[in-house]
């Protein structure tokens, strides 16, 4: 493919992400989806063009206003090619040609601005701070006020693409088993620090090049996201109910957690995730689960099985905040139409209703992968407040082995402190109700 191609395929994807409300890898998959002629380095290249995009878009839209140019997808990347990759303004004519699979040819007045821009930094000393780190209006003060001083080290860790980490199936394999194939294919592949069977790696290449991941021997999930399922603790036999459970990285863990043994329910409002779920537990060997179908937080089901489950996974629907650095399209989307306010009640509505299904003596996760207090203690302690059969059970009691959590009861993990994407995790017990030996008959 030649460099004009995956420009032009750079500038459709650009475009339909900057139009459609999809997330971007979604958008990205679909459009690879069934294209013989992107080979790996290809669709490496083009997604690293398009992510170059997303991640100093503020910054490009910067310097196209300073010269009175609208912020389109296509100005973004000329301004791209000039500031950011520094190519000369007559080699981005010859690519922006017009030929077939190439972009259309540059009008005189987008040769100008490349000619204006030559020179340019990306970063500019009067860029307002929020442009240099690329925070978003509706975040800005929420962060601010969350990180204070760190503001600007948490936002530049948000702006670095993460490792891959995986985490082994151990209904399949072990880590050493997978750590040792990894090796030999020439990966840089170390535990991690604090899962017990995660995995980084460390280098970038096509996920193709990992035939444990089609095997179902490994998965895809953050360090973070591992270390949520893991505070679950579920036995194996045990009753669980993944309330927010959507495609099921969590799921899977918790599944294998309990050796496949017990019973873990999958739930959510949205079907489609819900079958990804289902197939992905199929695929991972996995056959100690069911997915169940919500029509909202308060259907009817959850009413019937009211404090039948040991353990109860809230993985709210959040911001999103913590995840930037894999999703660096979410930063310019605002957390649904609504806004963060109604997404705080939605995640308190759904707390309240899954916290029913705990038995006494259960224990309630609640999760998100936010870095917003609203999101996070605040949503916490609004609960304790309205149910008082709730206590915390802080992190060094049910963690001790992960000794730099950001705050001291709960699990919070930050992409600067701890190189993992942004998570919050409180580990909550039902107290009421539990027959101890000192409870009359
Ligand atoms: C953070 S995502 C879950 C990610 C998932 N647990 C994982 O680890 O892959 C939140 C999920 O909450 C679901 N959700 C949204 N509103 C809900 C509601 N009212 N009741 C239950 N689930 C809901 C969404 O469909 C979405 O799949």
């Amino acid at each position: 493919m030649t460099p004009a191609a995956r420009l032009q395929a750079t500038l459709i994807l650009a475009e339909e992400i900057d139009t459609v409300a999809r997330p971007a890898d979604a958008v990205i998959s679909g459009f690879f989806r069934g294209k013989k002629a992107f080979d790996d380095e290809d669709r490496g290249a083009i997604l690293d063009l398009v992510n170059d995009l997303l991640r100093h878009q503020a910054r490009l839209d910067w310097w196209l206003a300073k010269h009175g140019r609208k912020t389109t997808p296509r100005n973004r990347l000329l301004a791209w090619l000039t500031v950011g990759a520094r190519k000369p303004a007559d080699q981005i004519k010859r690519l922006f040609n017009g030929g077939k699979f190439a972009p259309e040819a540059l009008a005189d007045q987008e040769y100008t601005l490349l000619i204006k821009l030559k020179g340019s930094t990306i970063q500019h000393p009067s860029m307002p701070e929020d442009v240099q780190v690329e925070c978003p209006e509706w975040a800005a003060g929420p962060l601010r006020d969350r990180f204070g001083a760190d503001f600007g080290t948490e936002m530049a860790a948000l702006l670095t693409p993460p490792a891959l980490d995986v985490r082994v199936n151990t209904v399949k394999t072990t880590p050493k088993e997978v750590l040792h194939e990894l090796t030999a294919l020439g990966l840089e592949a170390d535990p991690l620090p604090r899962a017990a069977n995660g995995i980084r790696i460390s280098q970038r290449m096509a996920l193709s090049r990992l035939p444990a991941l089609k095997r179902g021997e490994i998965e895809i999930q953050d360090e973070g996201s591992q270390l949520v399922a893991m505070l679950v603790d579920a036995q194996p036999g045990e009753r669980v109910v993944d309330f927010c459970a959507g495609a099921g990285g969590k799921t899977l863990a918790i599944a294998t957690q309990m050796n496949n043994k017990g019973h873990i329910v999958a739930c959510d409002v949205n079907e489609g995730r819900l079958k990804r779920c289902a197939e992905r537990m199929r695929k991972a060997g996995l056959h100690n689960g069911e997915t169940r179908l919500l029509a909202s937080e308060t259907d009817r089901w959850v009413k019937r099985r009211k404090g039948g489950y040991d353990r109860v996974l809230v993985d709210a629907p959040c911001s999103g905040t913590g995840t930037w650095r894999r999703n660096p399209d979410a930063r310019w989307r605002a957390p649904e139409e609504k806004g963060l306010e109604a997404l705080v009640a939605l995640q308190a509505r759904i707390l309240a209703s899954a916290a029913r299904l705990v038995k006494p003596g259960g224990r309630l996760v609640y999760a998100t992968c936010s870095l917003l207090t609203e999101e996070n203690e605040a949503q916490v302690a609004g609960f304790l407040a309205a149910n008082p059969a709730f206590r915390v059970v802080p992190l060094p009691e049910v963690a001790p082995q992960i000794t730099d959590s950001a705050h001291p009861e709960f699990l919070s993990l930050t992409p600067a402190r701890h190189d993992t994407d942004g998570f919050f995790a409180a580990v909550l017990r039902r107290d009421d109700g539990v027959v101890t030996a000192e409870t009359p008959a």
